[in-house]
């Protein structure tokens, strides 16, 4: 039951919360066009339609790698304090838009440096930017620090331990993103070890581009709470018991995922088998700008191609409320504040999915 309200009404302005949205694929074509000139570089178009096919993935993107090469582009122009301020504070402005209460914005520390910046600088500016955005919004948001697969192991140990000391400062968790494939998971225990060592929060994109023998890597030997995407668990039934015994979150991005061919089409998206398998699935959008998606378009996709219902999208909803990397105290009044939007568009929910 949605009350009185269509479908589409509801979704647009249901409270939301985005856990997996990546800094350098969500930035705004129109801010690139500022801080080239600002930067002095010379950019291949002059407007906003001419920079999208650099910024955003053609419909017929192959695979993973192929939607990985997007960010060549953008990142030459976020290599300064004043780019990395500027687009955190509008990915929190574009999570807004779309009624988002609290974001989760990632970023590979190590990729913006080639202006002199230290990891701990980029770690600050972004910081910077996401504090600024919620005073100006009203909404939280935090930040996750990502170690890139193809980076090596005395780079990708420099941002665990300077995210160990932003830890509770702005910056709750961390990630290891990149080719897939390529670097399998079982690559990375002794970085991940300290993270644990550290006490950090660990979320690690599994099961995009390979087998769920690297989700349960993920979990197992590195102590992952949530996984990024987690699409090829249904592959191996023991590893899909791991998940739901553990309570492990998956975090789904529904537009990039059939974008990086995760699955061929929307037949064989597994949302609607893991939500009704109780796992905690949870939605969010990503790269708004790579993937030219938002999360009421991925909302709105996911009611219109699966049938989740109003009652529905909101357990969805309180599953990344649950999942959020906050403290006990500050994830309550999430909590509440999103329950209470919801009962203000009518609807008595019930807290996420798991009963
Ligand atoms: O869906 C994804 N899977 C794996 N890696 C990704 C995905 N989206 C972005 N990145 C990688 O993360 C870096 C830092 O944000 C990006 O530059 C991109 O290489
Ligand atoms: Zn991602």
């Amino acid at each position: 039951m949605t009350g009185s309200l269509p479908m589409e009404l509801f979704i647009s302005r249901m409270p939301k919360v985005d856990l997996h949205v990546h800094l350098d694929g969500s930035v705004k074509p129109e801010t690139v066009l500022e801080l080239a000139a600002a930067q002095g570089r010379q950019l291949p178009a002059g407007d906003v339609q001419g920079l999208l096919p650099y910024m955003q993935v053609e419909e017929q993107c192959e695979s993973l790698k192929q939607y990985l090469s997007k960010f060549d582009f953008v990142l030459q122009f976020l290599q300064t304090a004043e780019a990395l301020e500027r687009t955190a504070f509008e990915v929190v402005e574009q999570a807004a838009r779309h009624n988002c209460k609290y974001v989760e914005v990632r970023f590979a520390p190590q990729l913006h440096r080639q202006g002199g910046l230290t990891v701990d600088d980029t770690i600050r500016h972004v910081i910077a930017g996401l504090k600024r955005g919620e005073e100006a919004f009203g909404i939280g948001a935090r930040a996750i620090a990502i170690c890139m697969r193809h980076d090596s192991l005395p780079n990708n140990s420099v941002v665990i331990e300077a995210a160990a000391r932003f830890l509770d400062q702005g910056l709750v968790a961390v990630d290891l993103a990149g080719d897939e494939a390529g670097f399998p998971a079982a690559g990375f225990h002794e970085l991940f070890g300290i993270a644990r060592q550290r006490g950090i929060p660990v979320t690690i994109h599994a099961g995009e581009a390979a087998g769920p023998d690297n989700i349960y890597e993920a979990i197992v030997h590195l102590g992952a709470t949530r996984i990024g995407h987690g699409i090829t668990l249904r592959d191996d039934p023991a590893v899909l018991e791991l998940v739901k015994e553990r309570q492990i979150v998956l975090e789904m991005c529904p537009v990039s995922n059939i974008q990086t061919k995760a699955v061929p089409d929307w037949a064989s998206y597994p949302v609607r088998e893991y939500y009704d398998q109780g796992l905690a699935i949870t939605i969010h959008t990503d790269n708004m700008t790579v993937s030219g998606t938002n999360l009421t378009k991925e909302y709105e996709i996911v009611a219109d191609r699966f049938g989740f219902t109003a009652v529905e999208l909101a357990a969805i909803v309180m599953n990344g409320v649950n999942a959020a990397f906050l403290p006990d105290e500050q994830k309550q009044s999430l909590r509440e504040a999103v329950g209470n939007e919801f009962r203000a568009l009518g609807l008595e929910m019930k807290l996420g999915n798991r009963g």
